[in-house]
């Protein structure tokens, strides 16, 4: 069952960037209890310009407009952990903590693949993991373009996010920074090309299954078509339109960050399927139009190893999980969606 509208916490990061310390503690104390009790929020007035997220926009339709051979000149490459260039559709199929290879193979061959294509961009800085461009003749400037949004995105991570989280979390305010100096995070423009509204109906094929994300926290940036579902947070199996709102950022929290913080905050299952219909919209036309959205990963350095965090566990809250390096974390759940 779907809920027609959301109603997910809203977070106003200009008080917290250019207000009194009152107010960025109020506001941090704020980002704490949305992401306890939603693991979702809208955030507002991040500082990240919208001409350049409306940039990073156009550059991403125009690179899944180019013909195929020339997408193809960046493939991504087999293995699932190497999360770099172009994946045509059908490639990947995100599934649900099943790490079973057997398992993994009948859900493969028993389901439609999600019905999307999607490029994966790295930090440029960070050598173990090189990005896969498409030739810059071939596409010229797209690579400056999105290496800077890339760049953008981790200073309001760096710069505000992070100190925002560990402020309301009582932690020092470098205390995830200390955790993510590689950069090691990933930003993927991705395009749901448009499909059939009885697919999605018919469960025969989806843009992004239900899953939840691995690492610390993601953002996420929608155009307008909408489609994505979160599940509401005290009604299991139920899940709630989540729309485009114009001039926010979503924030949601991943796995990795909810063990290290002993299940207090918490990864919100979530899911693309078509978008809930308009008001005068009788459903004749049939077609659900194409959608872009662009994730932002944030991942901690794959050779910390996190555990339990300060203020999570007490002597009526044991600790649910050993400490684990990242590293073997993430490998262990994009190895299980390729
Ligand atoms: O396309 C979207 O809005 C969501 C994508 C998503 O959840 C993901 O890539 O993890
Ligand atoms: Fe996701």
């Amino acid at each position: 069952m779907v809920q027609p509208i959301s109603s997910l916490p809203v977070v106003d990061f200009a008080r917290f960037m250019g207000g009194s310390s009152e107010d960025a503690l109020e506001t941090a104390r704020h980002l704490f209890t949305a992401c306890r009790d939603v693991g979702f929020a809208y955030l507002i007035n991040t500082g990240i310009p919208q001409e350049q997220i409306d940039g990073m926009f156009d550059w991403s339709a125009k690179l899944f407009a180019l013909p195929i051979e020339t997408k193809l000149k960046a493939p991504h490459p087999p293995e699932g952990w190497f999360h770099r260039g172009y994946s045509g559709v059908g490639r990947e199929q995100v599934s649900q903590m099943v790490f079973d290879p057997n398992e993994l193979k009948s859900i493969r061959d028993g389901k439609f693949p999600d019905f999307k294509e999607s490029f994966d961009i790295g930090n440029e800085q960070f050598g173990p993991l090189p990005n896969i461009w498409i030739p810059e003749v071939a596409f010229p400037g797209f690579k400056a373009y999105a290496t800077n949004f890339y760049n953008i995105c981790r200073a309001f991570q760096t710069s505000a996010l992070f100190p925002a989280l560990a402020m309301g979390m009582d932690l020092p305010i470098d205390f995830f920074l200390r955790y993510h100096e590689d950069g090691n995070n990933q930003l993927r423009l991705l395009h749901y090309p448009q499909a059939l509204t009885s697919v999605f109906e018919s469960g025969k094929k989806g843009r992004v299954g239900t899953h939840t994300d691995f690492g610390t926290a993601t953002l996420l940036f929608q155009d307008d078509c909408g489609g994505l579902e979160v599940e509401h947070p005290s009604r299991p199996g139920e899940f709630m339109h989540v729309p485009p709102i114009p001039g926010t950022v979503l924030l949601n929290i991943g796995d990795l960050l909810m063990r290290w913080s002993n299940d207090t905050l918490k990864s919100t299952l979530h899911r693309v399927r078509a978008p809930p219909r308009r008001d005068g919209d009788n459903g004749n036309s049939g077609i659900t139009k194409e959608r872009y959205s662009i994730p932002y990963f944030m991942c901690v350095d794959q050779d910390k190893t996190v555990e339990c965090l300060h203020g999570c566990f007490g002597p009526d809250k044991p600790k649910k999980y050993e400490p684990i390096k990242a590293g073997d974390y993430v490998n262990m759940r994009l190895d299980a969606s390729y």
